[in-house]
């Protein structure tokens, strides 16, 4: 069990892959006169690494690296960069245990869960690797006789990106595909609670062959400073941000000075619809995949479970039955299903919305513990009787509480589930192909599973609607959020 950074080298198959420094313009890099954060295991409490705080000042000095390094590698071609990208790939895939390893011991999530969200993270790099050979341009028929018309895509520049804890390894990766695929250079802020997922793939860059300053990891615990500098530095022409919507419409804000183009992967508060026709075995399966998945804490996780009235007490015990049965504990240790959350703050989240929810009438029909001990961990939870006037209605609760809703048709469900600011992920259940279709269309939705509570691939448009955000991340589309089109227009 991991208690400080010798602990969780011995953990390792190769130690050298934990790095607390930071990695810019191919250098490895301490914080300014040796500035460090702490860095703890969510699921004791303990401090497992002091990771380099590097100050405002030296994210610019990397920003510059990035920029200098940016042209030569633009010139690359796309299948040349495709080699050195699939090397990456394979590296991590190697490493795939102790990348995994890391990630539990930073994050909390079970071992094996961390694993898949390697895999899931390399494969945005094998993607876009083999995209960057078909960033296709197109030529127009021109508009007078004389006139011909080509279009182009280039990469727009320095990419910068901020990102969050819940998904280390794969937010990153997600982003640096794409921008490295498309010939552009990355500075890549991790979030303070897990920096050294981050790094590990500064140490395999390095090792892939990724030239000095293309990719880049600027650890630090200043957050809004260093999200200013991505904002005002005139270097940065592109940033890309997963996070809250709160902070997604701050650094809007701040990059609006500069005209910079964004993406925006923000916040959900995904509707997840048993309609009476479903099969609820595999609906009670998918709710678990999609509602437990990291615990609670993933911006595609169900928030709110509405259950057509027939089905709703079958639905309720199946559920209760299940998920009284997953083994909350240590991510490192054997077995373990649900890890512990990241910090007391998400607890008191998840038990802010269960008494607002028992205080408006719902009963608690499973879980709702708080473990005594070190760690961060709660009991899985299940609330009946939910309300559209509570809490989690309108908020996200990122932690581990499924509520269900009693619905009785179709049109007030869709009104329902449609009521939110947010628009990432909805799921639901049902056999009736026409119902099928026609919710699929009503749902306000970046995204819609049907009969599956799965979404994430690599080969799909990732992104929201309404305050979920702005752009899509994977897929062919993933590429153009990193590339300005160009026409050229030639008189002949
Ligand atoms: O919180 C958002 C992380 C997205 C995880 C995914 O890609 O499914």
């Amino acid at each position: 069990m991991a208690k400080t950074e010798t602990d969780l080298k011995s953990l390792l198959k190769d130690p050298s892959l934990l790095e607390p420094r930071a990695y810019g313009g191919g250098e490895w890099m301490d914080g300014e006169g040796g500035a460090t954060f702490d860095v703890t295991n969510p699921a004791r409490g303990d401090v497992i690494a002091k990771v380099a705080d590097l100050s405002r000042a030296q994210v610019a000095a990397v920003i510059d690296k990035a920029h200098a390094a940016q042209k030569e590698w633009a010139s690359w071609t796309g299948k040349e960069r495709a080699a050195v990208l699939r090397k990456w790939f394979d590296l991590m895939m190697e490493n795939a245990d102790d990348l995994a390893t890391i990630l539990t011991a930073e994050q909390g999530k079970p071992h094996a869960e961390a694993k898949g969200e390697i895999g899931y993270g390399a494969s945005f790099i094998e993607f876009f690797g083999e995209e960057a050979k078909r960033v296709y341009g197109e030529t127009i028929p021109g508009h007078q006789r004389d006139k011909r018309i080509t279009v182009i895509k280039q990469p727009i520049g320095v990419a910068a990106s901020i990102t969050p804890w819940n998904f280390p390894n794969a937010m990153i990766t997600r982003k640096a595909g794409p921008a490295l695929a498309a010939g552009c250079s990355f500075v890549g802020r991790p979030a303070a609670e897990t920096p050294l997922s981050a790094t590990v793939l500064g140490v395999l860059a390095e090792r892939a062959g990724i030239p000095a300053g293309v990719f880049n990891i600027v650890t630090s615990s200043r957050s809004s400073e260093i999200g200013k500098e991505f904002c005002e530095n005139g270097k940065v022409r592109k940033l890309t941000f997963t996070g809250s919507t709160e902070v997604g419409r701050i650094l809007l804000k701040q990059a609006a000075d500069q005209v910079m183009k964004c993406s925006m992967e923000l916040g959900g508060n995904a509707p997840f619809i048993v309609f009476d026709d479903a099969d609820l075995d595999a609906a009670v399966e998918g709710a678990i995949m999609c509602k437990f998945r990291n615990n609670g804490q993933t911006c595609v996780c169900a928030n709110r479970i509405y259950v057509q009235a027939g089905v709703y007490d079958a639905f309720a015990k199946k559920l209760a039955d299940r998920v009284g049965k997953m083994k909350v504990g240590d991510g490192l240790e054997d077995g373990t299903e649900l890890g512990p959350l990241i910090n007391t703050d998400a607890i008191e989240k998840v038990q802010e919305h269960v008494a607002d929810a028992k205080a408006k009438g719902a009963e608690v029909l499973l879980g709702g513990e708080v473990r005594q001990g070190p760690g961060n961990f709660l009991t899985p939870t299940i609330v009946t009787g939910a309300t559209q006037d509570m809490l989690f209605s309108k908020d996200e609760t990122f932690g581990p509480l499924a509520p269900l809703f009693k619905f009785e048709n179709e049109d007030e469900v869709i009104e329902m589930a449609n009521d939110t600011i947010f628009g990432l992920a909805s799921y639901f259940y049902a056999k009736d192909l026409s119902r099928v279709y026609k919710v699929a269309e009503a749902l306000e939705y970046g995204i819609v599973g049907v009969n599956t509570g799965i979404i994430s691939t690599e080969v799909a448009p990732f992104g929201g609607v309404k305050q979920s955000g702005l752009g899509r991340e994977g897929s062919h589309h993933g590429i153009d959020e990193f590339m300005e089109m160009k026409y050229i227009c030639m008189s002949v």
